[in-house]
């Protein structure tokens, strides 16, 4: 692992703290990831912003609509030059294959295309809820499973499930996991959550990490802690 592997999920509802944050970090340091939030308030300025500064962008909008839908935003957000971004695994199949297609004509410049698979809020409780009995873990396999099929780059899921899919689908199979928390860090509405030791030892290849870096009273603080609990 190496200090890339953890992407800081900028959840700033403010653009200039945004900013100032980023300006205490080198891109060595991480890679960031921007979501429904941010690029709803600010767009593809914030995109070019963030790319001005030589930082690796995580484009987390989490598509999921029809196959035609889906494979023109995987165009748009691959025309903005992002390194990574990712759609629903739960919009199917036929929608996975029309986002990967969408992405031929870029060849090598292509973002890494990944799926979402349980969200990282959710138990098996949940599930229940939405009518699907099975375990967490068995839904995440099977969610897995369709998103290898369609040749994605891997997978969003919980470092809980890390173990199991890497020896489901090989260590080249991308997992970027969320629901990280240092020891003794508020969960919040995380419910399937690990430490980021837990999750490297699991086989995690990218850390989001999000509030107990960016609400932190010192957030650069809070990563370099986080470093230090890595060996990086
Ligand atoms: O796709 C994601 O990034 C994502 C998937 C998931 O299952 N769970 C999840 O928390 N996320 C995102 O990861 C970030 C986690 O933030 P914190 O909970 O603050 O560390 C948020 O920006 C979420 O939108």
């Amino acid at each position: 692992m190496t200090k890339k592997s953890i992407v800081v999920a900028l959840d700033y509802h403010n653009k200039n703290d945004a900013l100032t944050f980023i300006d205490k970090l080198d891109p060595d340091m991480c890679r960031l990831k921007i979501g429904k939030e941010m690029f709803t308030l600010f767009g593809p300025d914030l995109v070019n912003d963030i790319h001005n500064r030589n930082f690796d962008l995580f484009l987390d909008l989490k598509f999921h609509d029809i196959p035609n839908t889906v494979a023109k935003a995987v165009t748009a957000a691959a025309d903005l030059g992002v390194w990574m971004t990712n759609v629903h695994a739960s919009g199917g199949l036929a929608m996975m294959q029309a986002a990967k297609q969408a992405l031929v004509p870029f060849g090598q410049d292509a973002p890494l295309l990944i799926a979402v698979t349980v969200l990282t809020s959710m138990s098996d409780e949940d599930l229940v809820l939405l009518g699907i009995n099975v375990p967490v873990f068995e839904h995440v396999l099977r969610l897995a499973k369709l998103t290898h099929q369609a040749e994605l780059d891997g997978v969003v899921c919980s470092a809980q499930e890390a173990k199991l899919l890497k020896s489901s689908f090989g260590q080249d199979f991308t997992l970027v996991t969320p629901g990280i928390r240092p020891a003794g860090s508020d969960t919040g509405d995380q419910q399937r959550v690990m430490t980021p030791q837990q999750a490297i030892t699991a086989g995690s290849d990218y850390l989001v990490i999000g509030r107990p870096i960016t609400q932190a009273v010192d957030p650069l603080a809070a990563l370099k802690a986080i470093y230090q609990s890595l060996h990086v």
